[in-house]
């Protein structure tokens, strides 16, 4: 599991090391040079007479960048410091100078915020610096930045640079010192200025904005560097489940299971004007691996006539899917939807049973919105937002939604966001792009109801379940994506198909690539 700390939790981690005389920026700053020279190596096959270019701000993270730059001049790198803020990490500066780096002062004497940029030559100078570099390393702001984006001369050198790299068609690799600079570090939002990493190395642990969207987007792939912080007795604000995770969360059937005990999953779906939904919910359930499937709805004929596994017409269940393909001005549903919702059993709450949802629920029951969805159930219950405010700070909008209704939400996107009960928040990003099409968020309900199903008593007792087994699904509807058409385009019954595999491999070997 990938776990990540706020900045507040980190500094609190570092003060006993620093008061201790730990050397934690020589630490963090060398791992941040070996990553750097591993990169001019994969890039240009050798590291001697490479250019790396630092981007340099006023705090500890700009002294990391400067550190690591000294170690660069030690391997012939040739290391030029843009310095965005009038202050400066002096020993770090000074270890860069004597190691025969320069020093370039862009700006007039500000720090990096909102002041104007005089020199408009001075800025495009150093703009062609990054840009001629091999690695430019981000050290603006790290875990003492106020998100909010970069500002003045840090910004304005910024919007240069990324346009000559625009220009250009191509450009150095851009690696972030432990988050990108000007990013929301705690919330993960992502406004104004930002410059983009192919890379960042972050220390001590991963911060949430390296989970989080939409920030998360802008740190590329993440590598966590050891610099001896414990963390252990902190709660993490936001994990990330790994393949190895999903063994221990799956229900997997012992010698003396029959399918009532693995569980029965009955779903409400599908309509005569979308029949498909219900298909694709009843056919996830199935391949997942519940027990039974029982299906209410319009469209039993056609989905047993896809899947005769299934039963139809009512019966017990130990969980629900609940809303795929179901229209809001269908009756007979909504009455079955709040049926199932009253018998208190888990239950994934998707699409047309959003609006059925009563005042509050337990965390038991999954809602399973997409952003546009999330919206407005939080402008129906006195939040007006729109899908952008929703977009924008995604981790802050699924928790008032989990507040206003008691529910453990999922947030359906790139990143898929789960929150629950405690605090808990789970950000996964394993679904391939192709996964955005239609009948995808069918085919999670049932990947989902199923899950719920098979854990339904352990899911009454732990609160916290609902969300941990969310986030399971979110990542095993990924892995089946990549499953059915690795990096190609993929249908949503394609992908139910591919669950059974999908599942065999992450229970078998977590650690291998999907086939
Ligand atoms: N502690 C350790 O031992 C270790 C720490 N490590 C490293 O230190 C980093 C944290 O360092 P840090 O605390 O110095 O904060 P950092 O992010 O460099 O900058 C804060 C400065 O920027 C300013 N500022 C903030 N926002 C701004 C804005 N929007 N626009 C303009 N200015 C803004 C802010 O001003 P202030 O808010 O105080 O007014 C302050 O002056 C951490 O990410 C990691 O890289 C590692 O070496 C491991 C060991
Ligand atoms: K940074």
């Amino acid at each position: 599991m990938l776990l990540s700390w706020t900045a507040e939790q980190v500094r609190a981690a570092e003060r006993p090391l620093l008061t201790a005389g730990a050397p934690l920026m020589e630490r963090a700053s060398f791992a941040l040079a070996l990553a750097v020279v591993r990169i001019l190596r994969e890039r240009r096959g050798r590291v001697r007479g490479a250019r790396v270019a630092l981007l340099v701000g006023p705090g500890n993270n700009g002294g990391d960048a400067l550190y690591a730059g000294a170690f660069l001049r030690a391997r012939g790198v040739e290391v030029t410091a843009v310095c965005v803020a009038s202050r400066l990490h002096d020993e770090g500066a000074r270890a860069l100078v004597a190691a025969g780096g320069r020093l370039l002062r862009p700006g007039p004497d500000e720090p990096a915020t909102d002041e104007p940029v005089a020199d408009e030559h001075a800025v495009l100078d150093a703009a062609l610096v990054l840009q001629r570099a091999d690695v430019v390393l981000d050290g603006v702001l790290g875990t003492g930045g106020r998100g909010g984006g970069l500002g003045g001369v840090a910004a304005a050198v910024v919007e240069r640079f990324v346009g000559l790299v625009a220009a250009a068609g191509a450009g150095p690799a851009v690696v972030a010192v432990d988050v990108p600079s000007g990013v929301g570090v705690d919330d993960g939002t992502l406004t104004g200025t930002v410059l983009d990493a192919e890379l960042t190395v972050t220390f001590g642990g991963a911060k949430p904005a390296l989970l989080l969207p939409p920030a998360a987007g802008a740190a590329g792939r993440v590598e966590v560097v050891d610099i001896g912080l414990d963390l252990s007795g902190e709660r993490p604000a936001v994990a990330r489940l790994e393949p190895a995770d999903v063994a221990a969360l799956w229900p997997r059937p012992g010698t003396g299971s029959q399918k009532y005990s693995r569980g029965v999953l009955g779903v409400v779906a599908g309509s005569r004007r979308y029949p498909g939904a219900a298909v694709l919910a009843t056919d996830a359930a199935v391949l997942a691996g519940v027990g039974m499937v029982r299906y209410l709805g319009a469209v039993g004929e056609q989905v047993v006539a896809h899947r005769p596994e299934v039963v139809l017409g009512e019966g017990r269940v130990q969980a629900w899917a609940l809303g795929p393909g179901v229209p809001p001005d269908d009756d007979a549903q909504r009455a079955r939807i709040q049926g199932a919702l009253a018998g208190g059993e888990p239950a994934v709450v998707d699409a047309g049973a959003l609006a059925a949802l009563p005042e509050r629920v337990g965390p038991h029951v999954v809602l399973t919105p997409h952003a546009g969805e999330l919206a407005t159930l939080l402008t129906t219950r006195g939040v007006p937002v729109r899908r952008e405010d929703v977009e924008a700070e995604p981790l802050r909008r699924a928790r008032e939604a989990h507040e206003l209704t008691g529910a453990t939400v999922l947030l359906k996107g790139h990143v898929t966001l789960v929150v629950g009960p405690d605090d808990a928040a789970y950000a996964q990003a394993d679904a391939p792009a192709w996964l955005a099409t239609a009948g995808a968020g069918d085919v999670l309900a049932g990947l989902l109801g199923a899950l719920l199903a098979g854990r339904s008593d352990d899911v009454h007792d732990d609160p916290t379940l609902a969300a941990a087994l969310a986030a399971a699904a979110a990542l095993v509807h990924g892995h089946a994506a990549d499953e059915a058409s690795p990096g190609g385009p993929v249908s949503a019954l394609s992908v139910a198909r591919a669950l059974p595999a999908a599942v065999r491999h992450l229970l078998a070997d977590p650690g291998a690539p999907p086939a």
